[in-house]
């Protein structure tokens, strides 16, 4: 195929994608073929410098006349012989290299000595593709800087290094952008945690742009700092940065704010005012297996939530709020993840603000719902309750579960509550639910189900090292919940992967 770049005519892309499909599908051979038969690809109005931005973006073109091999869609693919770009839309690899030759040529006394100048790899079978987005490749990845400064700098730094290789006879690494990224990514959050923590989304929302000498006088704090924070809450897609000055986007107004219906305003001054703490000691959690609340809190902790979550009202409102915010966002599909229309009579076991209940009440009008929940925190829960239709069907009841007894019901629920605790404690809960049961009772577990080979997507990942860090407990498989559910007498386990990283089970107690 020929292209033509910026008025000179290059035969680009010299690639040749052979697609192995495990699926006899003519229609989809003869696609591939005819895409790279067929299809020319001008490039005749593009300037030099949207060139430049597109590799430097990272960002793939659209996949007009190729494929998208992802997902599901991967198993039609065996394997890819050559560039696995070509074959998805577009050979950038190729086009790449072409534009690298194009406008940073060798020069005379490099060509003496053989360089490479692309260092983005040649892609040849998913694995290696994966290498590849892992470990970052240099041109064609995201950097900040203008154009020409993003150009001049490139140019540099390649001769720079390519002396360098020279030199020392060495080829050069990818750059590790992909690494340099994750490295950062700690400080982009505590960036958004502390502009939660100052309530500038608060400040913003519904209000008409403000410069940052304004929000730097309401949150009480200097003028340079306070522009650089709104700079990066603009830059991570938090704000909106005009002439006029910032204002909130509408992900800020809707889950930053402190005040707003679906906040996770809460959620975020308990990530930084404690999990953040503990993820300092990450280490010693590491070596040590276990979570690192006495660390942080210079003192032995006996009892998780009353010696660290619940330490002092402030810490209880924060983990409070945290939860409500949260369970806000899933009970709606928690509550419809199952038809549990034949019960009548539901507790919520250390059901907290009450969150969940309330949608469990509202989808089931029938159904009446007791919160069961330490006696600290039923007492703030109140706090919580909008006033509607739903507040005669819910229930507060004080206690511990593990000592008292827990109220009667035809369905128990336990959401996010045995990754908090050790094996020997779920025990210790799943029998107490289990004797309060009748057969035929049914039980609604919600957690992050780990896939058995350990491979879950990172949000899972993080879960667990989270627990780790956190709580007595861990995350679990289906296979080991469904084991200790059958232990207790609960059968017929079904399961709905819901939104997120949250998973439901429903079993049924069975007769013992
Ligand atoms: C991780 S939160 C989950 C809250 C809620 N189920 C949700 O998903 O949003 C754990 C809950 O268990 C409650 N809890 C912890 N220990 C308890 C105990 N011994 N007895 C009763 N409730 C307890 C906490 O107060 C808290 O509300």
């Amino acid at each position: 195929m020929l292209s033509r770049l910026s008025g000179k005519e290059h035969s680009v892309f010299t690639g040749v994608a052979i697609v192995h499909c495990s699926s006899n599908d003519r229609q989809l051979h003869t696609r591939v073929s005819e895409f790279y038969e067929e299809t020319t690809v001008k490039f005749s109005e593009l300037s030099e410098e949207l060139l430049w931005e597109y590799i430097h973006s990272g960002e793939p073109m659209d996949k007009a006349g190729g494929y998208g091999i992802q997902a599901l869609g991967g198993m039609l693919v065996e394997s890819v012989h050559g560039d696995f770009l070509n074959v998805v839309g577009f050979p950038l690899n190729h086009f790449c290299k072409q534009l690298v030759e194009l406008y940073y040529p060798p020069r005379p006394e490099d060509l003496r000595q053989p360089v490479q100048h692309d260092s983005i790899p040649a892609v040849d079978t998913f694995e290696h593709l994966s290498d590849v987005e892992g470990g970052g490749s240099e041109p064609a990845q995201r950097e900040t800087g203008s154009r020409d400064e993003k150009a001049e700098a490139g140019a540099a730094g390649r001769a720079t290094a390519e002396a360098e290789c020279h030199r020392t006879g060495a080829t050069l690494p990818p750059f590790p952008t992909r690494l340099l990224e994750l490295l950062d990514g700690f400080k982009l959050s505590k960036a958004l945690l502390t502009a939660c923590k100052l309530k500038v989304f608060d400040w913003l929302k519904d209000e008409a742009p403000q410069k940052a000498p304004d929000i730097a006088s309401k949150v009480d704090a200097s003028v340079c700092g306070t522009e650089k924070l709104l700079d990066v809450c603009a830059a991570m897609g938090l704000l909106e940065k005009t002439e006029q000055g910032y204002s909130n986007t509408e992900t800020a107004n809707l889950y930053l704010a402190s005040d707003s219906e679906y906040s996770l305003h809460g959620f975020m001054l308990q990530n930084n005012d404690v999990i953040w703490n503990l993820f300092t000691y990450l280490e010693f959690a590491i070596r040590e297996g276990r979570n690192q609340h006495h660390r942080v809190l210079g003192k032995k902790v006996e009892d998780l939530f009353q010696d660290a979550y619940y330490r002092s009202p402030e810490t209880q409102l924060w983990f409070m709020q945290a939860m409500h915010g949260v369970a806000k966002l899933t009970a709606r599909q928690v509550a419809t993840a199952f038809d549990l229309s034949r019960f009548s009579s539901a507790c919520d076991v250390g059901g907290c603000t009450g969150a969940l209940a309330r949608e469990l009440a509202r989808e089931y009008p029938g159904l009446q719902v007791t919160v069961f929940d330490l006696p600290d925190v039923v007492e703030l829960a109140a706090h919580f309750q909008p006033a509607g239709p739903q507040a005669a069907q819910i229930h507060f009841a004080a206690g511990d579960f593990f000592r008292d007894p827990l109220p009667s019901a035809e369905l128990y629920v336990l959401c996010r509550i045995l990754h908090n605790w050790s094996d020997d404690k779920v025990h210790k809960l799943l029998s107490k639910v289990a004797e309060s049961c009748q057969p035929g009772a049914g039980l609604l577990l919600v957690e992050t189900l780990l896939d058995e080979e350990k491979r879950e997507a990172q949000g899972g990942l993080i879960q667990s090292l989270n627990m780790l860090v956190q709580t007595e407990g861990r995350e679990r498989s289906r296979g080991e919940y469904q084991c200790l559910l059958e232990l207790h007498g609960f059968h017929q386990v079904q399961v709905v992967h819901l939104e997120g990283v949250l998973d439901a089970m429903l079993a049924t107690r069975v007769a013992p």
